[in-house]
C-alpha cells in the first residue's frame, strides 16, 4: 500500500543534541522546502538557511538538504532539516511540517517500508537496516552492514537463478523428450547441481547459532558448589558489585546476569545458586533454575573452591567446560591437587585477565570468520529448511515424472523469493517494520 501523504519524523536520537535531523519523505516535501526555507535550495548540497514557521516567526537557522525522487533513500522526494537538537526547536519544526496538507507524522519504520516498496532495499536488506541501528557490538555491526549491502540476499538470489535455470532445463527435456539428440546428461548435470545446492544450504543453515550468538550473545554460566566464589567471579568479570557475596553458603539464590563486550563480542556471564543437595525452598528453585541454565550455555564455568574442592555433578556433558580452581591465595605454598583449567583469585586479581581473554577468545570462535554469510532470522531458517524439503523431494522423486519435479522446484525458488521479499510478502511487513524506530 503506498499511501499518497508526505510523512516527518525526528530521524536523529534523543533531544536535547547538537543537532536534530528531521526528515521529509513524498510529494509535498518541494512545497514545504519552499515554503519554509525561503525557497529551493540546490540537489544533494547542504544549504544554509533561515527556517519560517507558517506565522512568519523564526523558528531556526540550520542546514537543508533536498534529494529528489526517485534517486533518494526512500525514492521519493525526500529533505533533511538540520536544525540544533532542542526540544522546544525540534518540536516547533515537526509541528509546523506536520501541519502542512497532506503531511503527516511518520509510523516506526515507514521511511525504510517506502524505500522497500519502491525497490531500494529488499526484504533481507531492511531487516539488516533495522539491525544495524540496533547494533551495540563491533561484530552485530559489521554483520548487519554486509547485509545490509546485500551479501546475504546475493547468496539467496544466486541459488534462486540456479533452481529457475534448473527447473527451465527440466522443462525443455520434457518438451524435447520425443527428440532422440536431447542428452539424459542433462538432466544429470541439473540434479547434481540441486544436490549440491542442498549441502550449500545446509552448510548455511547450521550457521544460525552463530548469528544468534552475536546478536544475543554467547552464553556463560557460572556454576559451583556453595561458597566456591561464583559470584566474587562474576563481580569481578561485571567490574561491579552485580551480586551479594557473603562467607555463607547459599547466597545466592537467583539467576543473575551481566552483558559483557569482549573485543566486540557480546558475552552473557549468568550467575547461579551453589549446587547441593537438600537446601531450603527458595535455594532449591534456585539450583533448578542453575540446572536448566547450564543446558543452554556456550560455555560453563565450574568452580571449585581450592581450600575446600566440592566437585558438582549432573552437570550437563555436551556443553564445553572449563574447570576453575578458586581462593588461589589461600593456599600459599601448597599445589593444588587435581586437573584444573585455569586458577583465580578474586581478592589478588590472579588469573582473570587469563580467564577473561580465554572465554573472549571461545566466544570470538563460536561467531565464525569475519565475511561468513549466515542466516540472521528464524524466518530465513524455516523458509530455508522449506526449501531443502522441495529439493530433496524433488531430487528423490524419480517415479513422480520430470513434471511434478520441476514444479516442486518451483516451489523452492519460490520460498527462496519469499526470503528476499521477491514473492508473496504483504503479511509480514507489519512485523518486519514495527521492529523500527520512528524516523527510519
Ligand atoms: N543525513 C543522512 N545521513 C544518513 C542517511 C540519511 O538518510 N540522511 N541514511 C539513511 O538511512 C544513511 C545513508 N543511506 C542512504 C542511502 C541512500 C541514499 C540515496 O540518496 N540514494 C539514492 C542515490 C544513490 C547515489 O547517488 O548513489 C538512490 O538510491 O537512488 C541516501 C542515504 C546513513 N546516513
Ligand atoms: N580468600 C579468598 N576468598 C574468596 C575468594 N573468592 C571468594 N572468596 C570468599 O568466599 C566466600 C564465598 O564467596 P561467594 O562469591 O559468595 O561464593 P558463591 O559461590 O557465590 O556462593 P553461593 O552464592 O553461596 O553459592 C566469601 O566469603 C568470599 O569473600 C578468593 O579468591 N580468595
Ligand atoms: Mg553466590
Amino acid at each position: 500500500m503506498i499511501s499518497d501523504d508526505s510523512i516527518v519524523a525526528l530521524s536523529s536520537g534523543r533531544l536535547p543534541a547538537g543537532i536534530a535531523v528531521i526528515r521529509i519523505s513524498g510529494p509535498k516535501t518541494r512545497f514545504v522546502v519552499e515554503t519554509i526555507a525561503g525557497g529551493m535550495v540546490k540537489d544533494r548540497v547542504a544549504t544554509l538557511r533561515k527556517l519560517w514557521a507558517t506565522d512568519g516567526s523564526l523558528m531556526d537557522h540550520g542546514l537543508v538538504l533536498f534529494f529528489p525522487g526517485p534517486t533518494s533513500f526512500t525514492g521519493e522526494d525526500v529533505a533533511e532539516f538540520h536544525v540544533h537538537g532542542g526540544r522546544a526547536v525540534a518540536g516547533r519544526m515537526l509541528e509546523t511540517i506536520a501541519g502542512f496538507d497532506g503531511v503527516r507524522h511518520a509510523e516506526p519504520g515507514e521511511f525504510t517500508r517506502r524505500a522497500f516498496l519502491n525497490g531500494k532495499l529488499d526484504l533481507v536488506e531492511t531487516e539488516a537496516l533495522a539491525d544495524l541501528v540496533n547494533a551495540e557490538t563491533e561484530a552485530q555491526r559489521r554483520f548487519a552492514v554486509q547485509n545490509a549491502e546485500g551479501a546475504q540476499s546475493a547468496l539467496y538470489l544466486g541459488w534462486r537463478r540456479r533452481l529457475i535455470h534448473a527447473r527451465a532445463m527440466i522443462e525443455a527435456e520434457i518438451d524435447f523428450s520425443d527428440e532422440e539428440d536431447v542428452p539424459g546428461s542433462v538432466s544429470d548435470t541439473v540434479w547434481s547441481d540441486v544436490r549440491a545446492m542442498i549441502d550449500e544450504i545446509s552448510r548455511h543453515i547450521d550457521g544460525f547459532h552463530a548469528a544468534e550468538i552475536i546478536r544475543d550473545g554467547f552464553e556463560v554460566v557460572i556454576l559451583g558448589a556453595p561458597n566456591a566464589g561464583k559470584s566474587s567471579l562474576f563481580n569481578a568479570l561485571a567490574r561491579r558489585e552485580a551480586a551479594i557475596v557473603t562467607d555463607e553458603p547459599g547466597t545466592t539464590r537467583d539467576l543473575l546476569e551481566v552483558v559483557l563486550d569482549l573485543n566486540g563480542v557480546r558475552v552473557r556471564v549468568t550467575d547461579t545458586a551453589g549446587l547441593r543437595e537438600a537446601p531450603g525452598k527458595v535455594e532449591a528453585i534456585g539450583i533448578e533454575k542453575a540446572r536448566a541454565k547450564a543446558h543452554t550455555a556456550d560455555l560453563m564455568l565450574l568452580l571449585e573452591d581450592l581450600a575446600n574442592p566440592v566437585a558438582i555433578s549432573e552437570i550437563p556433558a555436551d556443553i564445553p567446560a572449563l574447570r576453575i580452581g578458586t581462593k588461589v591465595d589461600l593456599l600459599k605454598d601448597q599445589r593444588p591437587l587435581g586437573a584444573y583449567d585455569a586458577f583465580i583469585s578474586t581478592v589478588e586479581g590472579t588469573g582473570l585477565a587469563e580467564l577473561l581473554a580465554e572465554i573472549g577468545g571461545r566466544a570470538a570462535a563460536a561467531i565464525g570468520d569475519v565475511g561468513d554469510i549466515l542466516p540472521s532470522r528464524l524466518r530465513h531458517v524455516e523458509l530455508l529448511n522449506e526449501t531443502k524439503r522441495f529439493l530433496a523431494s524433488a531430487l528423490s522423486g524419480e517415479e513422480r515424472g520430470q513434471e511434478l519435479r520441476a514444479e516442486e522446484l518451483r516451489l523452492a525458488a519460490d520460498r527462496l523469493g519469499r526470503i528476499v521479499g521477491a514473492v508473496d510478502v504483504e503479511d509480514l511487513l507489519d512485523v518486519i517494520f514495527s521492529q523500527f524506530c520512528i524516523g527510519k
